[in-house]
């Protein structure tokens, strides 16, 4: 410690650099966490991701509510006061501020945080508003930014990205062109529909939600037409040709053009490597990506990544997922590799899409044989009752061994789907049977209920079998003279 200033330095303070500064800084080190300004302490999540687009959507289930209430009498007109709408957002966020506040990591966790843009000036230092910081570690957290459209005409249209929709959308849009088909797209065209937008929703690729199954994706698909969405799969925009036209490409081919007053862009990601001094500090990039290995570490050794400037998976609970690993590694000598066996990831759209576990490709590159199961929720009375039997459970188990069967995985698409999946999840990542499902005695009826259904019917055609039916009758028979 002695020829350092800190015992680590962490660049960034949005998940990623929140979780690695604040475990050092509960173990009683020497933590400089920095990030750009006060406002950004909480990072994408924060300001621009997670939490206002589920306060978002929040709101915009609220309309869908009352829309399906029309049926039983209530009347209902107009559309979103869309500056109400972001006031609501914008008090959710306060609320979780005040605990990502640097004034709150002092306190809480005793922090050295400064306020201020960092540049790596040497291997093991960093310099923030022109003070040089040294530290055996130092961990990059420093996210990723949207992708925005590069095309002819671009130049004359505002594009709307996520942050510029939580900062500066303050009227609900007439008709809202939406570019991309990855979860952002689908929680932001469901949201501005129920809200009282016309939406267009498009994207090359020939489905929505590429890293889901597809049948969970396809009935995602079909509510959102169902809800008015004009979905376009397969389509790309070519050009701009004013402010408020696209024209649009089919594989290469013109298909007409479409009108819109707003346009929201959602086509991805790139990490964040401009501006860090990555080259001062030895720390190699290719294209948009930090190189990095299955230890977080990058070229140079003394520097982390966690989080989305990892370049994996980008979401909230990765960047948790990574400082726990990190924080292995730093804290014992034999290094955890990045594995991905036990992960999950839900589009707050409704229906939720909530994947878990192992995937069928994850699966196949690792040469483990599975069946698929697919359960649907038509004969499900809390489905029936609530008007939701058009979801889809699918789990992917292993080839049954003396009859048992272990959960490797699975897709559900329902509402609360994240919350649903969580004891199926429990048991892949415990490694449990799927048949401890089978006695537990669910409340009449949770929505959860439908978990089980799979196990029960295995083990009710096993037991039920010929020769078992003749045996038990056998015994009723001994037994009850
Ligand atoms: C619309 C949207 C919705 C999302 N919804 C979900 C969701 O529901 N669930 C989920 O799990 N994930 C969701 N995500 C993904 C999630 O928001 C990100 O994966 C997560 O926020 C990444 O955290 P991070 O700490 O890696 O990066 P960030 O949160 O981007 O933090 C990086 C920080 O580094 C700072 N920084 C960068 N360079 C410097 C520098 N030179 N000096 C000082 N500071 C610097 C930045 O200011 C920033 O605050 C969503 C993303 C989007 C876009
Ligand atoms: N609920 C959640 O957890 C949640 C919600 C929103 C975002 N996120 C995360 O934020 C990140 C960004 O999300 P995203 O949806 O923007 O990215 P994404 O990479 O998941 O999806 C991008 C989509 O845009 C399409 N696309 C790309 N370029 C295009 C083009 N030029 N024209 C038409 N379509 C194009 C792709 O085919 C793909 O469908 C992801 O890592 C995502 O996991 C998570």
């Amino acid at each position: 410690m002695a020829n350092y200033t800190h015992d680590l330095i962490v660049i960034g303070a949005g998940s990623g650099g929140l979780g690695a500064a604040g475990f050092g800084g509960a173990l009683g080190l020497n933590v400089a966490l920095i990030d750009k300004t006060v406002h950004d302490y909480g990072g994408e999540c924060l300001n621009y991701g997670c939490v206002p687009s589920k306060a978002l959507l929040h709101v915009a289930q609220q309309f869908a509510g009352a829309r399906q209430a029309t049926r039983f009498g209530l009347e209902i007109s107009g559309k979103a006061d869309m500056k109400a709408v972001q006031r609501y957002i914008r008090e959710r966020q306060d609320i979780i501020r005040e605990h990502e506040s640097p004034d709150y990591l002092r306190k809480t966790y005793g922090l050295d945080c400064f306020i201020g843009e960092a540049m790596l000036t040497g291997k093991k230092e960093v310099t923030v508003n022109g003070r040089k910081l040294t530290a055996p570690r130092i961990v990059l957290a420093t996210g990723s930014r949207p992708r925005h459209l590069k095309v002819k005409g671009v130049e004359h249209v505002k594009q709307y990205d996520n942050e510029r929709v939580f900062a500066e959308l303050e009227e609900l849009p007439d008709r809202l062109l939406i570019v991309g088909g990855g979860p952002n797209s689908c929680e932001l065209a469901q949201a501005f529909r129920r809200l009282g937008s016309e939406v267009i929703l498009l994207s090359r690729s020939d489905r929505l939600l590429k890293h889901d199954p597809a049948p969970a994706a396809k009935l995602l698909e079909a509510k959102l037409r169902a809800e008015g969405v004009d979905v376009r799969l397969n389509t790309e925009i070519r050009a701009f040709p004013d402010a408020h036209t696209a024209s649009l490409v089919d594989d290469g081919e013109p298909v007409g053009s479409v009108s819109f007053t707003h346009l929201i862009v959602a086509i991805g990601r790139s990490v964040r490597t401009r501006g860090l001094g990555l080259e001062l500090a030895g720390v190699h990039t290719k294209g948009d990506r930090i190189l990095t290995d299955d230890y977080y570490r990058t070229s140079n050794p003394a520097i982390l990544t966690v989080g989305d400037a990892y370049g994996r998976e980008m979401f909230s609970h990765g960047a948790e997922k990574h400082n726990t690993d990190v924080w292995t590694n730093l804290l014992s000598p034999i290094d955890k590799k990045h594995k991905l066996n036990h992960f999950s990831w839900v589009t707050f759209t409704d229906p939720e899409i909530a994947t878990f576990g192992l995937t069928p490709e994850q699966l196949d590159r690792q040469g483990t044989k599975y069946e698929t199961v697919e359960q649907s929720f038509d004969h499900d009375d809390r489905a029936v009752a609530a008007d939701y039997s058009d979801s889809l459970l699918i789990l992917y188990l292993s080839k049954p061994t003396y009859g048992s069967s272990k959960v490797l995985g699975g897709c559900m698409a329902a509402p609360a789907a994240g919350e649903m999946i969580q004891e199926l999840h429990l048991l892949q990542q415990l490694g449990l049977d799927y048949s401890k499902l089978t006695n537990k005695i669910y409340a009449y009826p949770v929505g959860s209920r439908i978990n089980q259904k799979p196990a029960r019917d295995r083990d009710q055609n096993r037991l039920l079998s010929p020769l078992t039916k003749r045996v038990l009758r056998a015994a009723y028979r001994l037994q009850n003279r």
